[in-house]
């Protein structure tokens, strides 16, 4: 499927939302990245992304569905279409949030390296912070090129439900001076949301009102998702 039958099955696409990751790059000095698989995107990924850019004073946090994540690739993962629209529709009412499709139209596994390069290359005079669940923060160094991740952007730890702190701050010292990394921790209002858990709930039935925003509710189950 391409976007472009996407688009004519009705989805609400906001295209000025999207298109600004390119137009908008006058006076905007910090960037922050939420990447992830959006399979939904829910409340979590939301409050995670909104606390971290008051925290550190971000002037912008672009959301990034990935195409093919790499460490997702055996799970069974719906249309890549699909995860970005409703990424849109979660993010719409915020004015501080765009999302971008560079990961979902690139070809081949979809690696940070290769998304913070081209960010890097847009926003020449701007400081980026990569937002990663401080689980996936403490997985980095089987990403793809985890120096290379380091140099270019700050990582922002943010702490989840189910988190060990501890084993967390150990983690991230070490990689500190391993790589001279710049990582920052942020804990969050404990949001024990999942897109694991609202799949799953979907599956038998049950209610996920109040996990993600209304229309992402609503768009799941018109296009009858997770069943
Ligand atoms: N409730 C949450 N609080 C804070 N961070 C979160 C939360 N849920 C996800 N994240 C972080 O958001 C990023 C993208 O997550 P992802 O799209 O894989 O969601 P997920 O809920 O972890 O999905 P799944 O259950 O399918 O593995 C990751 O860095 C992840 O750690
Ligand atoms: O570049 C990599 O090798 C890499 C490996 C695993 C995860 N990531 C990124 O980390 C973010 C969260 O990933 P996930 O799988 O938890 O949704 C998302 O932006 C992924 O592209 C990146």
């Amino acid at each position: 499927m391409n976007i472009n039958n996407v688009l004519k099955k009705g989805i609400i696409i906001n295209k000025k939302k999207t298109s600004s990751v390119y137009k908008n790059r006058v006076n905007i000095k910090k960037i922050g990245i939420m990447g992830g698989t959006f399979d939904p995107i829910h409340y979590g990924h939301l409050a995670t992304a909104e606390a971290v850019r008051i925290k550190y004073e971000l002037d912008k946090v672009i959301f990034i569905p990935s195409g093919n994540p790499p460490h997702k690739g055996h799970k069974n993962i719906i249309d890549k279409f699909y995860r970005y629209n409703m990424t849109i529709l979660a993010t719409m009412s915020n004015t501080y949030f765009e999302v971008s499709s560079m990961e979902i139209k690139r070809e081949g596994r979809t690696y940070t390296i290769d998304t913070l390069k081209k960010l890097k290359n847009l926003y020449m005079d701007s400081e980026l912070f990569f937002i990663t669940g401080a689980d996936a923060l403490c997985d980095i160094e089987s990403w793809k090129d985890v120096q290379g991740n380091f140099n270019l952007a700050t990582f922002i730890g943010a702490t989840r439900p189910g988190v060990e702190l501890l084993k967390v701050k150990n983690k991230i010292d070490r990689l500190k001076n391993k790589y001279n990394a710049k990582i920052l921790n942020i804990h969050v209002p404990s949001l024990d949301i999942s897109s694991t858990d609202i799949r799953e709930r979907i599956k038998q039935n049950e209610s996920i009102k109040y996990l993600l925003p209304e229309d992402v509710e609503k768009y799941i189950y018109k296009y009858n998702l997770y069943r």
